[in-house]
């Protein structure tokens, strides 16, 4: 019978609370600065005569992340989110406002500018099956983006990277589909490191997963986070994975911040009524992991 992980492990208190501190071993300037950040969308129009109507993603949003920090991002869905990290990421343009990378403003950069952000910046998204293109063989998924960046060994960089993922050398020369899950999520995490970002993306990457491996795989995300000297964005519905992985949370309620601050003080004193009310509805993983562990243990009694 395989072990159930637990993740209940504290975040290290180095880790918590202090985004300063966080700071320290890179450098004092944030990495990206956000300010004053606002995303209209127009909805199709539904009459011949009038346009469609404006959507308000993003409300003039002003956000620091520091070199080394673990940002957990929470909110509901629609609350804008998705759309945050979009434009972090320089994969869509602000309606308004600024955004810097390393000190380099993005927002008014055109596409053939922004190589170094698409290298230093690396995104893992939720359903690794669609992410991950399936004729490709996981050594040529892992090695694309160093073969772009004229890497001068890439079949040696493959091998760490699956060392560091935890998959054996042999899946180098197998396909997506050929794996679990959970699996398909380490490539992905394997991908998104090969080209040596500075940031990490994460948005929902485990909540397609099967709930024993994602204690598993948001582990190895940890590791790696400190390994490689990351910062992590990690964006969730569940809060209970953003206090174990995250030491600065900001909340979004549509298209704003409505609370942000070190995780400990966010989730023992929430103070705005929208954390509170996202905090008493959210199941926990621990919670999930103790149920999923019952019915596993119940299904399986001659293995004990
Ligand atoms: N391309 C688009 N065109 C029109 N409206 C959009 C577009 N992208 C996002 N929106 C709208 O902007 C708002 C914020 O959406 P966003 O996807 O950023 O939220 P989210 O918090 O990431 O939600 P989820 O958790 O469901 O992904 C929503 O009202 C959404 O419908």
């Amino acid at each position: 019978m395989t072990e159930t992980p637990q993740i209940g492990t504290p975040v290290p208190a180095r880790a918590r609370g202090d985004a300063v501190a966080a700071t320290a071993s890179t450098g004092p300037d944030p990495v990206i600065s956000a300010q004053q950040v606002v995303r209209r969308y127009r909805r199709p129009r539904r009459s011949l005569t009038r346009p469609g109507p404006v959507v308000e993603a993003l409300r003039g949003i002003d956000l620091d992340i520091a070199y080394g920090q673990r940002l957990g991002i929470v909110g509901e869905s629609g609350s804008g989110k998705s759309t945050l990290i979009r434009l972090l990421a320089g994969l869509d343009r602000p309606t308004s406002g600024s955004i810097t990378f390393a000190g380099r403003e993005i927002t008014r950069l055109p596409d053939r500018s922004l190589k170094f952000l698409r290298r230093d910046l690396q995104m893992v998204f939720q359903d690794p099956m669609s992410s991950l293109d399936p004729r490709m063989t996981v050594s040529d998924i892992i090695r694309e983006p160093l073969v772009a960046l004229g890497h001068p060994n890439p079949r040696a960089r493959v091998a760490e990277l699956l060392d560091a993922v935890g998959l054996p050398a042999a899946a180098a020369h197998r396909y997506p589909h050929q794996f679990s899950g959970g699996q398909r999520q380490r490539i992905s995490i394997a991908r998104a490191l090969s080209p040596h970002p500075k940031v990490l993306v994460a948005d929902e990457p485990v909540s397609a997963l099967d709930v024993s491996v994602r204690a598993q795989v948001l582990n190895l995300l940890m590791d790696l986070v400190d390994d490689f000297s990351l910062t992590l964005i990690f964006v969730s519905h569940d809060l209970s994975v953003v206090r174990h992985l995250c030491d600065t949370v900001v909340v979004m309620h549509d298209g704003e911040i409505v609370e942000r601050g070190p995780t400990t003080a966010i989730y023992e004193r929430p103070t705005h009524p929208y954390t509170r009310a996202l905090l008493a509805a959210a199941p926990t993983l621990r919670q999930a992991l103790a149920v999923h562990a019952a019915n596993r243990d119940r299904k399986e009694p001659q293995q004990r």
